[in-house]
């Protein structure tokens, strides 16, 4: 199946000059998300997790049908204010200015394997940011895994020497 045909451009948006790729017709497609769902997997292999974190929001389309298939658990990274228990946050740098993410400090324990999954890698801060929290709070990375990776902005090499796949690269 070519997945690329369910991802569409959308010019301009959110802002002057950014072409969004468009992951709304692949939700709404039934075999595609199957496909969709049993690629990622694919691209996690055979070893153990025990956490599988998505970010919001987009993130948050995946992540959990993975951590069900993986048989792990499923934890949210949040942007601002909207987590309720003690939570661990993040700063990074945006373009201009900063952002900041947070998750439950007792999500992830110390040692335990984690699968970071988000729809796409552009600058990487968002993914660096997420794994700088897992790190802070003990779990090991094992792969960031993402339906799309945006190669000309280089976002894999904010994250380093951690695992990094893309079902499908522009
Ligand atoms: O690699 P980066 O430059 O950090 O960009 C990638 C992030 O941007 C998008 O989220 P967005 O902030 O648009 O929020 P949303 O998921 O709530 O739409 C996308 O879902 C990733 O989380
Ligand atoms: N160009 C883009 N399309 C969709 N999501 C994004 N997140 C960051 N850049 C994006």
């Amino acid at each position: 199946m070519d997945l690329k045909t369910f991802i569409r451009d959308i010019d301009n948006f959110p802002k002057e000059g950014v072409v969004f790729k468009d992951i709304t017709p692949l939700l709404a497609n039934a075999q595609a998300m199957q496909y969709t769902l049993d690629k990622l997997l694919e691209m996690v292999g055979d070893v153990s997790i025990d956490k599988v974190v998505g970010m919001e929001s987009r993130g948050f389309f995946f992540a959990p049908l993975l951590a069900q298939k993986l048989n792990a658990g499923f934890v949210p990274v949040r942007k601002p204010n909207k987590l309720p228990a003690a939570k661990t946050s993040q700063t990074y740098d945006l373009e201009y200015g900063t952002d900041t993410l947070e998750i439950h400090s007792d999500a992830i324990l110390a040692g335990e394997k984690v699968l970071v999954h988000d729809d796409v890698l552009a600058t990487g801060g968002t993914a660096k940011a997420t794994c700088d929290l897992i790190k802070r709070l003990g779990g090991e990375i094992v792969q960031c895994n993402f339906l799309i990776e945006l190669d000309f902005l280089n976002g894999s090499h904010k994250l380093g020497d951690i695992p990094t796949r893309a079902l499908l690269n522009y």
